[in-house]
């Protein structure tokens, strides 16, 4: 089978360039200026943006468990929707895959529903609450890309210590969800003005910069690869930065809300702006643009929680944590950062691509290269359109930015050659 896109605005080696592509057997065969393949199947990409699939480490698919929330498959065409090829799924799912045999069915369960390449992360502790460690050795050995708590901080310093000693034996990936939760003050929204003005209790800062600090102390002990899941405050970017300086293995993802929103735009109590962790002051807000602008954020990731509407209409105090993400994240990100002039396209589509897949170590991901699976999506730049809900192949609806105007619309997505998304 051959594929040959004409006129793709290819992003290549860092670069966007005007070329054709030909795609054969699943793999990219040739980059060039002109090319004839007479036996191919055409498709005009009409000078569209031609990225390599989007890599978004930080996923909630709720299969098994809540699958009235997400399944597999509905997780994995929302992300074919949104230009993703792999992602990262967190283990907060039930049962929680935290010994041999629940991570081997949670593999086969990723593998027999995926659209896209579904990437398995295994819990650091069981149950991912408990202090007890997993066999973290076995659990790599199964197919864990990198060990993840997400959803509760580790509160237990040895427990902390011990899977970072382990898992830098191995050469694999700590991602921590920073929050110390005797600080959390069973808060809903950001400590501060916000939370005052809506008469709602708030979860400080602290919650998140304290275990942020005490992990980047550990993570200089041991050497493991440390990376903090979506941070949100501006001491917090600050710690990152002077941890990096002082050559400390750590990298860090934002989530496209943190970055667009702050609690200065919650004005109802509509849950749709509730998420852990919380949308924070504008200052903090304009901390994380400037950490993504001098390259101390590595990488944008969604934290893609989806949540069924009777889970997310119940106001700030009742519902549900989290929203989702997956299919606004690149149409976001392009039209307030890039088409503003914050950041260019080509750091935006590296921080989305290349710097996940490198960092994680994901052989054949982020990157176009010859011979190599062809794992691509073509988006449009030049026309806006309107977010809806009824477009969202996600079953989660739950997100703040409905009715926003945007550009970056995705046209198709492939795998391994293999159209997984079309208009
Ligand atoms: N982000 C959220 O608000 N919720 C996440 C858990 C998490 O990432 O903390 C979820 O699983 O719903
Ligand atoms: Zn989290
Ligand atoms: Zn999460």
């Amino acid at each position: 089978m051959k594929l040959l896109i004409k006129n793709a605005k290819l992003f290549y080696t860092n670069k966007l360039i005007n070329c054709d592509v030909l795609v054969e057997d699943g793999k990219f065969k040739q980059i060039a200026e002109n090319i004839v393949a007479t036996d191919a199947k055409i498709i005009d990409a009409k000078f569209q943006l031609v990225t390599p699939g989007l890599v978004d480490v930080h996923v909630h698919f709720r299969e098994p468990g809540q699958v009235h929330k997400e399944t597999i498959r509905t997780g994995t065409l929302a992300s074919a929707h949104g230009g993703f090829t792999t992602v990262g799924a967190m283990p907060n799912v039930t049962p929680v895959p935290d010994d041999a045999k629940k991570f081997q069915q949670q593999v086969a369960l990723n593998q027999a529903n995926s659209l896209i390449h579904t990437l398995q992360y295994a819990p650091v502790t069981v149950n991912e609450t408990s202090d007890e460690l997993v066999d973290i050795e076995g659990l790599a050995k199964l197919g864990a890309f990198a060990f993840s708590n997400d959803g509760h901080g580790i509160m237990n310093a040895q427990s902390m210590y011990e899977a970072m000693e382990r898992i830098a034996a191995i050469d694999s990936h700590l991602a921590a969800h920073v929050e110390d939760k005797n600080l959390f003050n069973r808060g809903v929204i950001n400590f501060g003005s916000a939370s005052q003005r809506l008469g709602l209790p708030g979860i400080k800062q602290v919650a998140e910069t304290s275990q942020l600090a005490r992990d980047l102390v550990l993570a200089k002990e041991t050497g493991v690869h440390y990376h903090v899941c979506h941070i949100s405050t501006k001491d917090g970017i600050e710690l990152v930065r002077m941890a990096k300086d002082a050559g400390i293995n750590v990298t860090c993802e934002v989530s496209p809300h943190h970055l667009l929103l702050s609690d200065a735009d919650i004005l109802t109590d509509d849950a749709n702006f509730k998420m852990n962790p919380p949308l924070r002051s504008e200052a903090d807000r304009q901390a994380l643009i400037s950490g993504l602008q001098d390259g101390t954020i590595d990488m944008i990731a969604t934290d893609h929680a989806p949540h069924a509407e009777n889970e997310k209409n119940q106001g700030f105090e009742k519902s549900a944590f989290g929203i989702t993400g997956i299919e606004t994240s690149f149409p976001l990100m392009y039209s307030r950062l890039v088409k503003t002039g914050i950041i260019s396209l080509e750091q935006l589509l590296n921080l989305m691509t290349e710097k996940p897949a490198q960092l994680f170590n994901l052989k054949n991901a982020g990157i176009i290269k010859l011979n190599q699976a062809a794992d691509f999506a073509i988006i449009n730049l030049a026309d806006e359109y309107e977010i809806k809900t009824t477009d969202f192949l996600s079953k989660g609806k739950n997100s703040p930015f409905i009715g926003q105007n945007v550009y970056g619309q995705v046209e198709q997505t492939y795998i391994d050659g293999e159209c997984v998304y079309s208009k």
